[in-house]
């Protein structure tokens, strides 16, 4: 799978490297055998040319006679035998079938996935889609601009998923790019419009069916007149308020967690929207917390107080971030998540969209690193912790809201006694050009992936009840390449740092349980 990490795109772009290496290695195979025998071409033009002034003339001589002769009788055949020898297109073929098996190509779900994560991109970010299609970005160009096949292929995509919501705005998008060219007016083109026609009536998308139907007959009007009943009809729905099509029978989707006031906060966190009130980010500090273990200070910034969300800056420095990543890269495979039903199993869902590899502390200098830093500034024993997972999520990687902590009825894996995950501890690996931030939607709070930073929380009441409040996600990534490093820490021998509380501290978040 490629489509979910940006190192896994790394391998398709490597691919069309060699692909487009092939086939130009082709083009100039034919072309050097193109221009041998284009050279043969004019030499007998010559000839011909030398015969037009009076063909019995020239072939009265003797020599000229003879050299038709021999042309005919031998020369010929040389070309038939030169093109039949051509073995330009079998050794492409035969390249390319070797490359097909050697090579990293998409799959059907890399194709579903990347759809996804782009419509995932503009319903999270309220993205234009005309800005998104010519390669802006929330204002900022960074990619190229999508032809009008791009649209359609997208849309229609879109519509075998039934997400005929987003299908509507990328077939309108589509057809208007088809209708800025200079084809667009075409023949060919209009009779594609038309059949453009038909998916919107059959969405119930009635203006834009409409708005098409008068673009092709403002340009064809006479031998369009078949569409003057439907331009009718349509002007008739659109009067009526007519709500049918599989528009309006798929637009609500009652119980659908993303139809959600938990969700649609988590979105506007995303998008900067909603932030904690000024009255209660006044009381946060920022300051210097000494290293135990005879480190440079830590810098500590408070985030949120209750529940405590702290960042930690420059904890780590830019070749170890690096040399992580580059430690994960051969190892990442889709990130999975314990499977509903607590029965132990892992799946790859759609609600995470990123790839991982884990890691035992002990791995390397720079595994070793993270460990101690973590409980250097927590005092939280780290004998009890689980592996590091690195993570690496590419454009449209997200991981919807959740807990880190097990719910109460959980079944630990056997010999798991170490108990809940206290503590999440979270390394951003990179910088993030846009988008990606962790979303807390009740806090609500966003942190931004700065490179070498440590986000620090509590994930348990003092009691050891799960704290609801902190639920939080990984805002998709809108440009650029993701990468973190998980710690989570469990129960088990913290007491020093963290007395148990024998007072049940969930009442403050039980509301928060089932939020809607
Ligand atoms: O990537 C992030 O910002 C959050 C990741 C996360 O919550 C997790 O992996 O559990
Ligand atoms: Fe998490």
């Amino acid at each position: 799978e490629f489509f979910s990490s940006t190192s896994g795109l790394e391998k398709l772009f490597e691919t069309e490297v060699v692909l487009l290496a092939e086939l130009q290695n082709y083009v100039n195979e034919i072309n050097q055998h193109a221009e041998a025998l284009q050279s043969e071409i004019d030499a007998i033009r010559v000839e011909h040319l030398n015969a037009a002034d009076g063909i019995d003339d020239y072939l009265n001589n003797p020599v000229n006679a003879f050299r038709l002769i021999k042309r005919l009788h031998s020369d010929w055949e040389t070309f038939e035998g030169s093109v039949t020898a051509d073995s330009s297109r079998s050794n492409y073929l035969d390249t390319m079938a070797r490359l097909k098996e050697n090579l990293s190509f998409p799959s059907q779900d890399d194709f579903v996935g990347s759809a996804i994560a782009l419509t995932r991109l503009q319903q999270t970010y309220q993205l234009d889609v005309a800005e998104l299609a010519s390669g802006i970005l929330n204002g900022v160009k960074y990619g190229t601009a999508m032809s009008w096949q791009d649209c359609f292929v997208l849309g229609q995509h879109l519509y075998a998923l039934r997400d005929y919501n987003h299908t509507v705005p990328w077939l309108q998008q589509s057809m208007q790019l088809l209708g800025e060219q200079s084809y667009g007016s075409e023949s060919a083109s209009l009779d594609f419009m038309e059949a453009v026609v038909e998916y919107h009536r059959e969405m119930g998308a009635h203006e834009s069916a409409l708005s098409l139907v008068n673009h092709v007959l403002s340009i064809e009007p006479d031998q369009r007149s078949h569409l003057l009943e439907a331009r009718q009809q349509l002007e008739e729905l659109i009067t009526d308020g007519d709500k049918n099509g599989l528009l309006h029978l798929t637009a609500r989707r009652p119980g659908d967690y993303h139809e959600s006031r938990e969700f649609r906060m988590y979105e506007q966190v995303c998008r900067g929207e909603l932030a904690p009130l000024s009255s209660k980010q006044r009381s946060l500090r920022c300051r210097l917390r000494k290293s135990r273990l005879g480190y440079a200070p830590f810098k500590l910034e408070e985030l949120h107080l209750d529940p405590l969300v702290v960042q930690l800056h420059q904890v780590i420095g830019s070749n170890d971030s690096e040399s992580l990543q580059k430690t994960a890269r051969p190892r990442i495979k889709r990130s999975t998540v314990y499977s509903l039903g607590g029965n132990g199993g892992s799946t790859a869902a759609a609600f995470r969209t990123s790839q991982g590899a884990s890691f035992n502390y002990s791995r390397n200098a720079a595994t070793k690193l993270l460990s101690h830093h973590v409980g250097d500034f927590s005092g939280l024993n780290m004998d009890y912790a689980e592996d590091l997972q690195v993570a690496n999520y590419g454009i449209g990687g997200h991981y919807e809201p959740h807990w880190d902590s097990f719910p109460e009825n959980h079944i630990y894996q056997e010999g798991d006694l170490h108990g809940n995950r206290i503590a999440t501890g979270i390394y951003y690996l990179s910088d993030v050009e846009a988008g990606g931030g962790t979303a807390f939607p009740f806090l609500p709070l966003l942190v931004t992936p700065e490179k070498g930073s440590l986000l620090f929380w509590y994930n348990l009441h003092p009691s050891g009840d799960q704290d609801f409040r902190t639920k939080h996600a990984a805002c998709p990534v809108l440009q650029g390449s993701k990468w973190i490093a998980n710690v989570w820490i469990r129960e088990r021998n913290q007491d020093n740092v963290r007395p148990c509380d024998l007072e049940r501290g969930q009442e403050i978040s039980l509301h928060y349980r089932d939020f809607d």
